[in-house]
């Protein structure tokens, strides 16, 4: 099964997988961008944000996705995968950047995936005075530099997309405690 955590930054995803795989270590767990040799290549050109075209940087995310989907995703197709962000981080940064649609987007992650969406997401929904309190704990990466505003709007088209492809999924308020948002995603996961 190919899981997705999802959600804009310090919603608190690496915290509750970090918790999954002391529980549950027969879990494989990733990332995108960087969960392949090459991705870790493009994720250091895309987290500076150097790239001056907006489709450049949508083409070597999509790049670095289909890369994790054939070297990690397909060959652990009968394990769970669970996947720190994907395809509707894609959509939900891309969207929040303007000049792209959805049907475009939807179709170009398609391509990148084989076709193959996956099973559940998990979106861990923040609210401002949270991504404030925790962004001001951290030194910002350069898409973060984008602003908190820039964020939240992410984060609506991310649950937007996430409605619009009817997928399964399972939304979280990432305010609530770390163990208990670690029981509800047991307990949805049925693990
Ligand atoms: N439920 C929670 N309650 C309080 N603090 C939390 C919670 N979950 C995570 N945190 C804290 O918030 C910060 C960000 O968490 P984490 O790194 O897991 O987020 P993330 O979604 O993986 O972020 P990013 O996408 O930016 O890597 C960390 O300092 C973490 O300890
Ligand atoms: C997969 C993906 C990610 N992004 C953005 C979202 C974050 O700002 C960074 C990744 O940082 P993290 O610390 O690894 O969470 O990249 C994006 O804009 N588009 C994507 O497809």
């Amino acid at each position: 099964m190919y899981i997705l955590f999802e959600g804009i930054d310090t919603c608190g995803k690496s915290t509750q997988i970090e918790l999954l795989k002391k529980t549950h270590p027969e879990i494989i767990t990733t990332h995108e961008p960087g969960g392949t040799s090459f991705g870790k290549k493009a994720r250091e050109i895309l987290l500076n944000d150097s790239l001056r075209s907006k489709r450049a940087e949508l083409l070597l995310f999509l790049a670095d996705r289909a890369e994790h989907y054939e070297e990690i995703v397909e060959p652990n197709r009968y394990s769970m995968v669970i996947s720190d962000r994907g395809f509707i981080s894609g959509i939900g940064y891309a969207l929040a950047n303007g000049d792209f649609d959805f049907d475009e987007l939807v179709a170009l992650n398609r391509f990148a995936l084989k076709g193959h969406f996956p099973d559940r997401i998990i979106l861990f929904i923040t609210n401002m005075e949270t991504l404030q309190e925790r962004t001001s704990q951290k030194s910002l990466d350069g898409i973060e530099l984008r602003g908190l505003e820039y964020l939240l709007q992410v984060q609506e088209h991310m649950k937007e997309s996430i409605l619009r492809l009817d997928i399964p999924h399972l939304f979280i308020d990432a305010t609530e405690s770390i163990e208990s948002i670690h029981q509800s995603i047991l307990t949805y996961l049925k693990v």
